[in-house]
């Protein structure tokens, strides 16, 4: 659905994108996840058609994005990281007003719309007046906009940002259902750990060059961290740290206020081990846990370059 080869773009002398190579299957959730700055709302205005490559190459299911605008505007939905709701419109007016720019018959939009407000739980706001929207709400007509031509591709360019967690939850809900609608995603995001269970795949981009892609399981294997052991202590928890930072398997540690949490490459025997060696030193153990790894663990891995993920 997504090709990318090579694609760059400079603000001035300032290199936003520096050559990006990316692709992505039809019907695959992609997550596009990198800090602030790092070049995810210019490679996602460059798929929307708002803004042309300096150079490299863009195709939406084969077409060309400085080509072949009008075709790739067919096919993709776009949601920008801010945007305007034409607040002097009602919901329903809102969401006509867009069916009616992409040529859809008045009879048809009549049928539809009530459908996408139903998917977006916006229903009981058919009539609101869009300005009488809370944040949540309006993100969520947003999206049933980007869905009223039934693009095959959308982009989503952190529908969840300033959202309450009740809110996330829901956009995440309506993006699940997408997604079991078949329809090809790429969707950037802070919130990592929100990501995770809805996306097939990750790309991870720091200053305009793509980092690692695959899927979360694959990542994690190339940067080689196993396992993620908590560690709660009574006290010495300087002492601990030095202690841990001699052992072998003991990768990397991050210290939190109340516990050391350690990346560990060893298997279960080596982790049963430290853990004696800890008690027979003499430490306080309150807890000693070990945790999947996550989204976010695997993000601050790449980006703090803690390992060569390529
Ligand atoms: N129109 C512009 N003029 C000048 N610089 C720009 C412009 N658009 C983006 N940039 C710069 O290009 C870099 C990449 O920006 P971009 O918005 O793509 O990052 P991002 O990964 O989406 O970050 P965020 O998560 O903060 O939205 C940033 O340093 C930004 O300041």
């Amino acid at each position: 659905m997504i090709q990318i080869r090579g694609l760059s773009k400079s603000f001035g002398s300032f290199q936003a994108l520096k050559g990006i190579d990316l692709t992505i299957a039809k019907g695959t959730v992609f997550g596009f996840v990198g800090p602030n700055g790092a070049g995810k709302s210019t490679t996602m205005s460059i798929l929307a058609t708002l803004m042309a490559p300096d150079s490299g190459i863009a195709m939406v299911d084969g077409f060309d994005v400085t080509k072949h605008p009008h075709e790739v505007r067919k096919r993709i939905g776009y949601m920008p990281d801010f945007f305007g709701v034409y607040d002097q419109f009602k919901t329903m007016e809102y969401m006509h007003f867009y069916g009616a720019s992409y040529g859809i018959p008045k009879a048809e939009r009549d049928e539809l719309i009530p459908n996408l407000l139903e998917l977006v739980n916006l229903s009981d706001k058919k009539d609101a007046y869009v300005d009488t929207l809370s944040r949540g709400m309006k993100q969520r007509l947003c999206l049933a906009r980007c869905l009223v031509h039934d693009p095959e591709l959308l982009i989503l360019d952190e529908p969840a940002s300033g959202l309450d967690p009740r809110a996330r939850i829901e956009m995440r809900e309506i993006l699940k259902e997408l997604k079991t609608m078949g329809k090809t995603i790429i969707i950037s995001s802070h919130i990592l750990p929100e990501l995770a269970e809805m996306v097939d795949e990750i790309g991870v981009i720091e200053h305009g060059l793509m980092r690692a892609i695959g899927n979360v399981n694959e990542i994690q294997n190339r940067l080689r961290v196993k396992r993620y052991l908590h560690i709660r202590l009574l006290d010495k928890m300087d002492e601990a740290e030095t202690f841990l930072r001699d052992r072998p398997h003991v990768n990397k540690l991050l210290r939190e206020e109340d516990k050391i949490n350690v990346h560990f490459g060893g298997g279960d025997e080596e982790q049963a081990e430290l853990l004696r060696s800890m008690m027979s030193y003499g430490f306080e153990i309150v807890s000693f846990s070990e945790a999947q790894s996550n989204l976010e663990d695997v993000f601050l891995e790449i980006t703090r370059g803690g390992a060569d993920p390529s």
